[in-house]
């Protein structure tokens, strides 16, 4: 469905360029995909460029037979893409069925039957059908990125890529959110870019993880926990200061008998007591980038 060779793209130029990806090959099939990666890994960039809205540097995108790189396969493509950006400005004074009306119109729904039909059936697909006709400036942070997602629907597209959706929602409204995709992944491609390991975890089948606009892992999030096994560890210990040659601290509990740490690394054989505990994924992608070189973003 998505075939994207050899990609890179470079802000700037000279001593200022910014390499955002580099050599990035990814196929993306129907489902969920979950992109995975650090602030400034390339997520955004990406996503930008699977959009359709910026040019790469070099490489080739493939989205069901249409070459991004032609003007004209382009503008095809957009009639079967939704996409939610980061940050999706919407007008506070309009109610939730205003503003989805107004993205319908720009997409080029012009009978108005047809498109207050469809406006209506998306907001009720988010659950907003009670919500439709408040103010967008009275919904929690959870609602407005349903309205985010009911305008991205509203053309009924093949592809649907959301970047960082779930950052800043309550947990409550994260799992909400969070099935929603995965309902929309049953018949459609839904490529969902994210910091936060849970998020892909909980719904992907198929995944990657970016890191310094490299792509250092391609496989199901199971595939990527299993890569962890014999390296995760916890350890109880009196003493207080942190565990470290090599070690990553993934998480600290303070228990009466002194402070138990969750360790990721290659051995804790030099801890007394330290024994092995089962992976999650979590583990898994702190251990694939200390593997590479990179310490995660965890502590
Ligand atoms: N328009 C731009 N001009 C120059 N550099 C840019 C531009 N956009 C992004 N970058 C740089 O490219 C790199 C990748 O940024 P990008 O926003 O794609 O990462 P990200 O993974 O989406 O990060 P975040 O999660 O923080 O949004 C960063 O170093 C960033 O500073």
């Amino acid at each position: 469905m998505i075939e994207i060779s050899n990609l890179s793209k470079t802000y700037g130029s000279g001593a200022q360029a910014v390499k955002a990806l580099s050599g990035v090959h990814l196929t993306i099939e129907e489902g969920m995909f979950g992109l995975l990666g650090p602030n400034g890994a390339g997520k955004t960039t990406l996503m930008r460029i699977l959009a359709g809205i910026a040019q790469p540097s070099a490489g080739k995108v493939v989205i069901a037979g249409y070459n991004l790189a032609d003007e004209k396969a382009r503008t095809d493509y957009k009639a079967m893409l939704g996409y939610l950006p980061q940050e999706l400005g919407m007008y506070p004074d309009l109610t939730a069925r205003q503003f989805v009306d107004y993205m319908a119109i720009l997409k080029g729904m012009h009978i108005p039957a047809q498109r207050q039909h469809r406006v209506d059936e998306v907001l009720d697909m988010v659950g907003l059908s009670e919500a439709a006709g408040r103010k967008i400036k009275s919904f929690s942070g959870g609602m407005k990125r349903r309205v985010g997602i009911a305008q991205a629907l509203v053309n009924d597209p093949r592809v649907l890529i959301v970047d960082e959706p779930t950052a800043g929602l309550d947990p409550e409204e994260r799992i909400r959110f969070r099935n929603l995709l995965v309902d929309l992944a049953a018949n459609r491609v839904v490529l969902l870019s994210t910091h936060i390991v849970e998020d892909i975890g909980q719904t992907c089948q198929k995944m990657a993880v970016l890191s310094r606009g490299r792509i250092l892992y391609t496989g199901s999030p199971r595939e990527l926990t299993g890569m962890a096994e014999g390296r995760v560890w916890t350890v109880t210990t009196q003493s207080t200061t942190k565990p470290n040659n090599g070690l990553t601290v993934v998480s600290m509990l303070h228990l009466a008998e002194g402070v138990q740490y969750r360790l990721v690394g290659a051995s804790a054989a030099e801890y007394e007591g330290a024994v092995t505990a089962k992976p999650g994924l979590e583990d898994g992608y702190v251990w694939l980038m200390k593997s590479a070189g990179y310490e995660a973003a965890i502590q």
